[in-house]
């Protein structure tokens, strides 16, 4: 099948981890769907990967996006970013983080620009970056910057099953507790609101706010954010017409019968929202960036340094990553569509 829709740019990420393999099933997976995409990366380690991997992926230099999708009938598509050192499996090497750090400013670029339909990253080493002096905590704040004033840019995390939007992400779990506020959690939600009405063509999201504390407070006992800070962000949301409710107690918010009665689950930190999404499916779970002026998603997984080289990563969340990125930007008139 062709596709006449721009292709998806997918960054390298990690070069020392999963993402050559899991990047190379996934064309395996998707190569007659007529959904192409192509990867920034070295293309001598691309090659050595499928070698080494035994995956009969045909590997095709490419070094402009609208060759992509030709190629992509024949093989995966490469526009190099090459790397600077050899790749140690399992060891990411600081040498190497600047290339990182290109092909997701390059991908962006033309996810913003046109020449491809939306940004996908693999997963990143964010500790490998740190060390030449990335200052972002990850892909949702460096993205969040790239695109620019004006722009903010909101976690989600998405499956079949559940969708949750945490209202901190990268914090320690200390300050993500201290700093909550209902500043913070209208904002967040807000933001989820519009992003999948926008992203996800739904009306009117159902909006289920966790508490943060056992029982959801128990009537404050157990602690009083829920009073003081998120029940007035639930009632504030209310007024402005977005369907908010809660707080609901966060060990019995995630089971199958409370999932029915909401669209997306806005949570108080970042394991509260990816514990549930993470264990229910983890091989079919997208992180989504909402609010962006292009699509992103990504694997919700990480770099997965220990199986690194071995053959047995499932690409299945980085193949849902790519289908979602295809149906927002669908969503967002870019003529996509599966
Ligand atoms: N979007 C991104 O760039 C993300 C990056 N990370 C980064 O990844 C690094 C490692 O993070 P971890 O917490 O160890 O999580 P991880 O997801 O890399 O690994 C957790 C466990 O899941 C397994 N696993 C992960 N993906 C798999 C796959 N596709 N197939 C089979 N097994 C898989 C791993 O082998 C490991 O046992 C960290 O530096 C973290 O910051 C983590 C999440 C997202
Ligand atoms: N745990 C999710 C995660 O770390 C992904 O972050 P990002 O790199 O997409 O910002």
């Amino acid at each position: 099948m062709r596709s006449l829709a721009p292709p998806v740019a997918l960054t390298m990420g990690e070069p020392a981890g999963i993402a050559a393999e899991i990047t190379l099933k996934a064309w395996l997976a998707l190569r007659n769907t007529g959904s192409p995409f192509f990867v920034l990366q070295d293309f001598d380690h691309l090659s050595d990967a499928a070698g080494a991997l035994s995956l009969s992926v045909p590997v095709i230099s490419i070094s402009r996006s609208d060759e992509a999708s030709e190629a992509f009938n024949e093989g995966l598509p490469v526009m190099s970013v090459p790397l600077k050192a050899p790749v140690a499996v399992g060891r990411p090497d600081p040498r190497n983080a600047s290339s990182v750090v290109d092909a997701i400013r390059l991908a962006t670029e033309m996810a913003a620009s046109g020449p491809a339909a939306a940004l996908v990253t693999n997963p990143i080493q964010k500790s490998a970056l740190y060390e030449i002096g990335f200052c972002f905590p990850g892909h949702t704040e460096f993205l969040e910057h790239l695109a620019g004033p004006g722009h903010r840019a909101t976690m989600m995390l998405a499956s079949e099953q559940l969708k949750v939007i945490p209202v901190s992400i990268h914090e320690p779990l200390s300050a993500a507790v201290s700093g909550i506020s209902t500043a913070k959690i209208v904002e967040v939600a807000r933001a989820a609101d519009a992003g999948l009405r926008r992203d996800f063509g739904m009306e009117r999201p159902r909006l289920a706010i966790a508490g943060l504390n056992p029982h959801a407070g128990e009537q404050g006992s157990m602690g009083r954010e829920e009073i003081d800070v998120i029940m007035p962000a639930i009632e504030t949301l209310g007024r402005e017409g977005i369907d908010a409710h809660g707080p609901f107690p966060p060990d019995t918010m995630f089971t199958a019968r409370s999932r029915a009665g909401y669209d997306a689950a806005i949570c108080m930190y970042h394991d509260q929202a990816l514990i549930p999404i993470k264990t229910l499916d983890v091989d079919g779970g997208v992180n989504v960036t909402l609010g962006l002026p292009f699509v992103r998603t990504s694997p919700d997984h990480g770099t997965a340094l220990d199986i690194a080289g071995k053959g047995i990563a499932d690409p299945g969340s980085l193949v849902a990553a790519m289908r979602m990125a295809i149906r927002i930007a669908g969503h967002r008139g870019k003529g996509f569509g599966e």
